[in-house]
């Protein structure tokens, strides 16, 4: 079995290492780097992987290297993995380190860049995808494996559609939860008690969703199907209507494309 080394052993990469775990891959073919002494304990503890607290040649052995630091940390984890790493297919999950900066620090070619979101942690995520045209078929299919336990995965062709990818799904789950606590309040507003209002709406989140994945029919035919005449909906989507909801949501989604954009930038080398 080929080794596959994590750089940064947080939230994000527990999350891949116990699918993978799971999924039948021995413990001692994964090899994490983790500065945090606590981190190290619970990764040896929960997952029986081998851990480093600093890059050493024994990366050498990986072909296969995850970068799951904080974008802002990238450059001062990647200088001491540069010279062990260079050969290996380098898989990012960072968001906003374009993949001319991964090249530049690991001296790799083979690069895929994701584009994660927080469900992840849960299985139920989606990663927006993009291949460096260096990487092989098998590679991306051996990716695609590597992500299996987080969720979804969506491949784009070009680079800069993951600041697209950036703004719908990445940053997507905390609009869903924005619209939560708007839904929730508004229960508790309407004479509900805050139980009841959180289970209400989150099962009617949960459940419009599942009709909708389950269904042919366009969102918009859901939509007018509870919308009965002169009747309640009606009256609610006026509002929001009025309010020109979709159109601020169309707003806040190019701002974070715009942002995203930014901050590749940003990072740039
Ligand atoms: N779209 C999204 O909502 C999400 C994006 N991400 C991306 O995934 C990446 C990792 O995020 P999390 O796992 O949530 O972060 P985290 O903070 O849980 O994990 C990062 C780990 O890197 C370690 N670290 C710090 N300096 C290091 C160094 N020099 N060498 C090696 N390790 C080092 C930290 O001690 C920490 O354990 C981020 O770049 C983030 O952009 C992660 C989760 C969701
Ligand atoms: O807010 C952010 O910048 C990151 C990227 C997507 C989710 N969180």
């Amino acid at each position: 079995m080929n080794t596959l080394a994590f750089i940064g052993g947080g939230n994000m990469s527990s999350a891949v290492i116990g699918g993978l775990l799971k999924s039948g891959r021995p413990a001692a073919s994964i090899l994490v780097v983790e500065p945090v002494e606590a981190a190290r304990a619970r990764l040896a503890n929960d997952f029986g992987v081998r851990v480093l607290a600093a890059a050493d040649a024994s990366l050498g052995e990986a072909d296969r290297v995850v970068w799951a630091v904080k974008p802002q940390l990238f450059r001062e984890a990647a200088a001491p993995c540069a010279a062990h790493v260079g050969a290996a297919l380098q898989l990012s999950v960072m968001a906003g380190i374009r993949c001319d900066a991964i090249a530049a620090a690991t001296g790799s070619a083979r690069i895929v860049r994701s584009m994660p979101n927080t469900p992840a942690l849960i299985g139920q995520g989606i990663a927006g995808l993009y291949a460096r045209p260096a990487v092989s078929a098998d590679e991306r299919a051996e990716v695609e494996a590597l992500l299996a336990p987080t969720g979804e995965v969506v491949w784009v062709a070009e680079e800069a559609d993951l600041d697209a990818v950036t703004a719908l799904s990445g940053s997507g789950p905390a609009y869903v939860f924005y619209l939560i606590e708007a839904l929730i309040d508004a229960g508790q507003a309407a004479g509900l008690d805050a139980g009841q209002a959180r289970r209400l709406t989150l099962a009617t989140l949960a459940g419009a969703t599942a009709l909708a994945r389950a269904s042919d029919d366009p969102p918009a035919l859901l939509r007018e199907r509870v919308t009965s005449k002169g009747g309640t909906t009606h009256a609610a989507l006026q509002v929001l209507e009025a309010a020109g909801l979709k159109a601020t949501v169309g707003q806040a989604v190019d701002a974070a494309r715009r942002r995203a954009a930014e901050l590749g930038d940003a990072f740039g080398h």
